[in-house]
This record gives C-alpha cells, structure tokens and sequence, in this order.
C-alpha cells in the first residue's frame, strides 16, 4: 500500500529545517520511493543561538537542554504545519513522520569519563501531538544500544534508493560533516561500506563567520584567492581521526567551533584568505585520502556522486577531482534526485522501516554488533468512529 509520509532533517550546520514529502511503499529491496514536495525553512536565529550555546561545553545546562529538547519538537512541528497549509494538505492524509532531530552532542567511542552515547533532541511526542501525525524520531540511540556508534544512519537508505548493477559508485555528503557511501556494483548489503571522513564545510562555516562575518564561502571564492598555511595544515592533518579505519563517525565534538576558534586564535597573523583556503585543502585532501586508504584498495570507482551544501562550493569540488582524475564527480541532480532533500527523504526511508517492523540500519557502517529496528514511535490517539 502506498503510504504519504513526511521527513524532517536539521543538519550540523544549523541552517535550515528540511521537510520533504514523499509516496513510499515497501520494505527493504522492495521500497519504492517518490519525492512529491521539498521545502526548507531557515532556523530561527534565536533558537539557533540557544541551540549552539546548548552545544558549547562551556554553557551547556541541563534546565536549558530540557526546554531545548520541547522547543526544537515545536519547530519542527510548526515547519509540518506551515508545509501541509502551503500544500493544502490535511494531516489525516500523511501516514506518518520520520523525524532526524537535532544532534546536540555525539560521542562515539567511551571516553575517560564518559560512555558511548548520542543525544538528538526535538521530542517526537510533540511533533505528533502538534502535527496530529504518527511520529517517528530518536533512531540513532537504538543502533548504540546493539553496540554501534549511531551513526551514519543514512547509507541504509543509500543502499536501497541508489545501488546499480552497472557500477561501483559513492554516494558523497558534503554538509557540516563528509560522509560517503560505497555502493558496490554486487549490490549486496555485505559491501556497502560508509563513514565520515571528517570535516567538510564545519570549520569553513565557522571561520567565514568569525573573519568575514559571511554565513559561508560562497562558491569557495575565498579559498581559491589564498595560500597554504603549512603548519596550520599539519596541525589539523595530524589528528588522529583520519587514520582511524572505519567504521568510524565524528561531529562538532572534534571539528567544531571551539577547535575551530582555537585555530584562528593561533593562525591570526596570517592572511585570513589563507585561513580558509587552509581549511577547504583540509578538506578537500581528508576526502582524497580517505578514498586512497579506505576505499579504492579494494573498491575501484566508476563515480562519485556529491550533496549537502559543500557540493556547490566549486573551488572546492575541483580540488576533489584534481585528486582524483580516474573518477567521474557529479552531483545528485545528475541522477535526477534532488540533493538538498536526500537526508530527509533517507529518514522517510528508515521511518517506513521502522513501522513495517525491519532492521533499519547497516552493521558495516555504523559498527553494531545486532540488527534493530532504530526509532520511537509517537502514535496519535484516534477516536474511532462509531
Ligand atoms: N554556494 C555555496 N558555496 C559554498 N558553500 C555552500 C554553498 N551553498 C551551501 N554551502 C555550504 O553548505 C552548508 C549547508 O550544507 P547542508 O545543508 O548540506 O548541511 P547539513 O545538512 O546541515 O550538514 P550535515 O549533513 O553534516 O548534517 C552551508 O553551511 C555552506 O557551508
Ligand atoms: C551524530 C550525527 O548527527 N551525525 C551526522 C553528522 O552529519 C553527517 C555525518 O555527521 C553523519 O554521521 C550523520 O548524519 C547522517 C544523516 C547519517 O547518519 O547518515
């Protein structure tokens, strides 16, 4: 049966609430999926500001993150709602809601004082109950539950929306973070394989705001105007992340603002188009290595399939393909698909998992160790009509 469902995504970059609607119907091999409508709306400033003051570990407080946790289900909530008037739809024609929530903190491996855990707010029970609409949120917490690092959830979806008998292809995200997915021409779940390999635009974001008060380097028109800062680039390349092997996930917890900040403090003599074309060669070259070390060993690419925000940064898109002639890059739309909405539409895909009762995570990508069903369910009491 064909079922109307809704995805709610709000990235690392904290720039914007991305609502899709879309036609699904089937399970695992046999899902078929349709966009019928993709919006964005931009983050109230206000919550953003208290969102990213949430994150920061120095004003974290636990009555602030409680509010947070009601505050972020409101606004997603509002976003479906203004969505479904400007659609002209009603909520009792959508069958439910996959929402990603807003990662607030991320720490994948124990640490000295901390264990293994995942905290993505924006409760579920406020979205349904404001929306009128079965809600499914929180999913990565199960996937840590059965030992993995919750993350990256997305290359489930990859794998069932864009895995080709013709070829070995990577499906590449350039948002805060970059993640990719090897979809092998074998299709079989077995040899997909997906991590993060680090920063992508997250450190650019933050340095364009701190040196050029611009939200982003557009088109990367700045980096391309600088010069390599040698030992800033040593400085970041030498962190241990990048030799880690996969399965492997990060986040604002190593390349965000604080490290970021801490960076420019020390690099502050230098010319601050140097700064970020530094940081865009960070990225540019993790990506590159990451596929020579990770990858290419053993997969061989026919392409590379880019999205997320950092795909329109062209400077930085043609050092990518500098480092890797033998590949063709291209960007989602070239398949037809709408980049700016995949992670949205990807949750709508582990939604309809989760309600259709099967496992909705890769064990390969995100290290779990048992196959679960990932998310909370919000049901929506209706009165049965007598
Ligand atoms: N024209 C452009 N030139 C350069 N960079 C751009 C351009 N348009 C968007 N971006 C970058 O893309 C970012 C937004 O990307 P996106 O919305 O994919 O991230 P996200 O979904 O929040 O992140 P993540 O996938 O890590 O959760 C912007 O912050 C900016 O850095
Ligand atoms: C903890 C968390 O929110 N991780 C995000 C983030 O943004 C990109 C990358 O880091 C990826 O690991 C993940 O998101 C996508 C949607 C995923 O789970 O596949």
């Amino acid at each position: 049966m064909k079922k109307k469902a809704i995805g709610i995504m709000s990235g690392t970059s904290l720039d914007a609430v991305d609502i899709v609607l879309c036609e699904i119907e089937g399970s695992y091999l046999e899902t078929q999926i349709k966009e019928l409508a993709f919006k964005s709306y931009s983050f109230d400033e206000e919550l953003k500001h208290k969102t990213l003051q949430a994150i920061s570990l120095e004003n974290a407080s636990a009555k602030d993150l409680c509010s947070l946790n009601f505050e972020l289900g409101y606004l997603f909530a509002d976003c479906v709602n203004q969505f479904l008037n400007e659609h002209s739809l009603t909520s009792d024609e959508i069958d439910f809601i996959a929402s990603h929530g807003q990662t607030i903190y991320h720490i994948p491996q124990d640490e000295k004082n901390h264990i293994r855990s995942t905290l993505q707010l924006g409760d579920g029970s406020i979205i349904s109950s404001k929306t009128g609409i079965t809600t499914v949120s929180n999913f990565r917490t199960a996937d840590m539950a059965l030992g993995g690092q919750g993350a990256p959830l997305v290359p489930y979806a990859e794998f069932l929306m864009y895995r080709d008998k013709n070829k070995n292809r990577a499906m590449h995200n350039l948002g805060g973070i970059s993640n990719l997915t090897i979809l092998n021409r074998d299709c079989s779940e077995a040899s997909v394989l997906a991590f993060d390999t680090g920063p992508a635009n997250m450190m650019i974001d933050y340095s364009m705001q701190q040196l050029y008060h611009l939200p982003y380097d557009q088109n990367g028109a700045t980096a391309r105007k600088g010069q390599l800062i040698r030992s800033m680039y040593d400085q970041i390349m030498s962190k241990s992340y990048f030799n880690e092997c996969p399965p492997k996930s990060t986040g604002r917890e190593l390349f965000g603002n604080l490290y970021t900040k801490s960076l420019i403090d020390q690099y502050m003599n230098h010319k601050k188009e140097d700064i970020i074309h530094t940081l865009t060669k960070v990225t540019a070259n993790s990506i590159i290595e990451a596929y020579e070390r990770f990858v290419l060993k053993n997969t061989p690419l026919d392409e590379i399939i880019f999205a997320g925000g950092g795909a329109y940064n062209t400077y930085l898109m043609e050092l990518i393909q500098t480092g890797l002639p033998n590949i063709k890059i291209m960007r989602l739309e070239d398949l037809g698909f709408n980049s700016q909405s995949k992670e949205a539409t990807a949750f709508v895909v582990l939604g309809n998992e989760t309600l259709n009762g099967h496992y909705n995570h890769l064990l390969k990508a995100t290290g779990a160790t048992t196959y679960g069903i990932l998310g909370q369910i919000s049901p929506v009491y209706k009165k049965v009509k007598s």
